[in-house]
């Protein structure tokens, strides 16, 4: 027996990145995965390289109307939703005096926003499944301060809050809802907004995360596994936050 056998997961953002890593490894411990994104080339190409199990859907996340057609869709191909995992996130670099409106606003809509969408959406699929986990992806921004990040600060610890005002409405229903924080992983958002330079040395595990080790506790907080963890705010850092 697989670990999430039987589970119909979504996966918001999950074309590239970590997404891509939590899509996979979901598929490979037995769940049927919807994933989206606004890459359709990427979430084409992943979705020929997995297989039958998984299914791409293009899906802006901050679009209401679209939520209601990807669970239904998720629903008719796979099944009743009991995973969701809002993973889809973008950051914006500069210093709060130059930060400007529509950055900060957008940084919103996907990262906070969007989360209270999928959030909102997918009750009724996990209501008829009988079970859900809703698996929001924030940040250690989104426990303490991040520089040159105001509007990804502001929408990370918004996520860790939401989470738990969700996880306290939702316990009746058996569907947990837990955060993820994790440090610095090279992706692509890591390059573009961290220059790519070495953190390691802050660390006191001394060395950087892996989107794969994101990925296991994706998968543990997907799974029964985790049967008694909600609102819980899941720290992933090598220690960085311990100091
Ligand atoms: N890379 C890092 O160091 C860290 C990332 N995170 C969070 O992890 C999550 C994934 O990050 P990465 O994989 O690094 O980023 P990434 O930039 O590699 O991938 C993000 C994916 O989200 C998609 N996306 C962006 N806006 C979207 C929208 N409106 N609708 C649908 N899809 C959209 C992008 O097309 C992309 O495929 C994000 O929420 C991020 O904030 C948290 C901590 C550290
Ligand atoms: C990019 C990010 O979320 C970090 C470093 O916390």
């Amino acid at each position: 027996m697989k670990r999430v056998d039987g589970k119909v997961a979504i996966v918001t953002g999950g074309a590239r990145g970590m997404g891509a890593s939590h899509v996979q490894k979901l598929a490979s411990e037995g769940a049927k995965v919807v994933f989206t994104d606004l890459d359709i080339e990427a979430g084409k190409a992943l979705q020929e390289d997995i297989g039958p199990d998984v299914l791409f859907l293009e899906q802006d996340v901050t679009d209401a109307d679209a939520w209601g057609s990807v669970i239904e869709e998720a629903a008719h191909t796979f099944g009743p939703v009991s995973v969701l995992v809002n993973n889809a996130g973008i950051n914006y670099s500069a210093a709060m005096e130059e930060f400007s409106e529509d950055a900060y606003d957008r940084v919103i809509e996907v990262n906070q926003k969007a989360v209270f969408l999928g959030m909102k959406a997918v009750v009724p699929s996990m209501k008829q499944a009988g079970e859900g986990s809703i698996i929001n992806i924030s940040s250690i921004g989104g426990i303490r301060g991040r520089l040159e990040s105001i509007a990804y600060s502001a929408s990370k610890f918004a996520v860790t809050g939401m989470t738990k005002v969700a996880a306290l409405e939702l316990g009746q229903y058996g569907i947990r809802v837990n955060s993820i924080h994790p440090s610095l992983v090279n992706t692509d958002m890591f390059s573009e907004n961290a220059g790519g330079g070495s953190v390691a040395g802050d660390r006191p595990l001394g060395r950087v995360l892996t989107k794969e080790e994101v990925s296991n506790l994706v998968l543990h907080l997907a799974s029964d596994e985790s049967s008694y963890t909600t609102g819980a705010e899941c720290v992933i850092d090598g220690g960085l936050t311990a100091r």
